[in-house]
């Protein structure tokens, strides 16, 4: 099927994807000029991510399904890293003529699949014609106590929730055609079906001191941490890889602890918490220290005990 229908009946095909909003919190959604959702009492936390085709995306290495998925659960991560659950949310798509409806319905029934496995709907958005495919999503959520970047405080470990280095392992071994040999498969899913850790996040909220979630690799993202919170965090080597991270490198003949460091978008929550309060779902990796000889950021210890420094190396898209 090639059939490139209306903006009016793509928008009426995207409102059965997308079914109603079963949380009762939505007043209005698809098809008037704005979502309506009932206020709550806690604050709101609002994130906006953008995928775009040829940056975070090849058309070659990914289904549409994939990438409605993955574009939906890179936004809801955000949600994760602020400790809150999401209340709702709006995706912006652009998309060049050659988008048929079989597509279009694929990204919707990928965003819909990503957004009910967060526990929200897809309640508005927008169509626009255009050169790249790009998908914008904007998720609502809330929270009593949002997580920052700014609280980690020496003394602390540091944790995380979710895969390290596998999706960078993932993108690398499907442009290689090698997606359908058995170590593969962890690392493609990781890039293909990255999930959103909002349980997680939910459960650090009120043990942590701060948060991120790794979009752009370990390094740079706790980084944004280290910096925020004035502190130095010092990552334990030898918790980094994991069997299936180890696996998937050997067959993209990458260093896993590269990966690992710098690899992005596996969207795994870090947080900083007391040492006796790592929250369930988390795994120690580090600890977090004062600034030494007034160095704030990142580093490992060596077996004998000195510090190396990491570069703060990861995904910058204007670097
Ligand atoms: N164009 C913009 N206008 C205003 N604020 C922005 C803009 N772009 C980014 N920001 C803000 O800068 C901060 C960091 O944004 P950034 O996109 O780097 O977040 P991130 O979660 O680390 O990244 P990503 O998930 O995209 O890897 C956020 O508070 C964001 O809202
Ligand atoms: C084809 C292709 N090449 C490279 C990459 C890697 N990549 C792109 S953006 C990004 C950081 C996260 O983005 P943002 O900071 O916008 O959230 C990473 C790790 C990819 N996904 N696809
Ligand atoms: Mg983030």
């Amino acid at each position: 099927m090639t059939a490139r229908s209306s903006e009016r009946a793509r928008i009426d095909m995207l409102a059965r994807v997308f079914g109603t909003d079963g949380s009762g919190r939505t007043i209005v959604g698809i098809g008037d000029d704005a979502a309506v959702i009932a206020p709550g009492r806690e604050p709101l936390v609002w994130t906006l991510d953008a995928q775009v085709e040829g940056i975070h995306f090849r058309r070659d290495l990914v289904s549409m399904a994939d990438l409605g998925y993955r574009a939906t659960m890179a936004a809801a991560s955000d949600l994760a890293a602020m400790g809150a659950s999401p209340l709702g949310i709006l995706a912006g798509l652009v998309l060049p003529a050659y988008v048929t409806d079989e597509d279009l319905r694929a990204i919707a029934e990928g965003q819909h699949e990503a957004a009910e496995e967060v526990g929200t709907q897809i309640i508005g958005g927008n169509l626009a014609r255009g050169q790249e495919i790009s998908i914008t999503t904007t998720v609502l959520g809330e929270t009593p106590r949002p997580l920052g970047r700014s609280g980690a405080k020496p003394g602390e470990v540091v944790a995380i929730a979710g895969p390290l280095g596998l999706s960078a392992a993932g993108l690398v071994l499907i442009g290689r055609g090698r997606e359908h040999e058995a170590d593969a498969a962890p690392a493609v899913r990781a890039y293909r079906r990255p999930l959103a850790r909002i349980t997680a996040g939910l459960a650090a909220r009120d043990v942590a001191s701060a948060a991120i979630d790794v979009s752009d690799g370990l390094t740079r993202d706790v980084g944004h941490v280290a910096r925020a919170s004035g502190v130095l965090v010092v990552l334990d080597r030898s918790t980094l890889l994991t069997p299936e991270l180890e696996r998937a490198a050997a067959l993209a003949e990458a260093d896993p602890y590269q990966l690992a460091l710098e690899g992005g978008e596996d969207y795994a929550v870090v947080v900083t918490v007391p040492e006796d309060r790592v929250p369930a779902g988390f795994k120690r990796i580090g600890r977090v220290v004062p600034p030494q000889d007034g160095k704030i950021g990142i580093a490992v210890e060596q077996t004998n005990g000195t510090l190396a420094w990491l570069d703060e190396r990861g995904y910058d898209h204007f670097g």
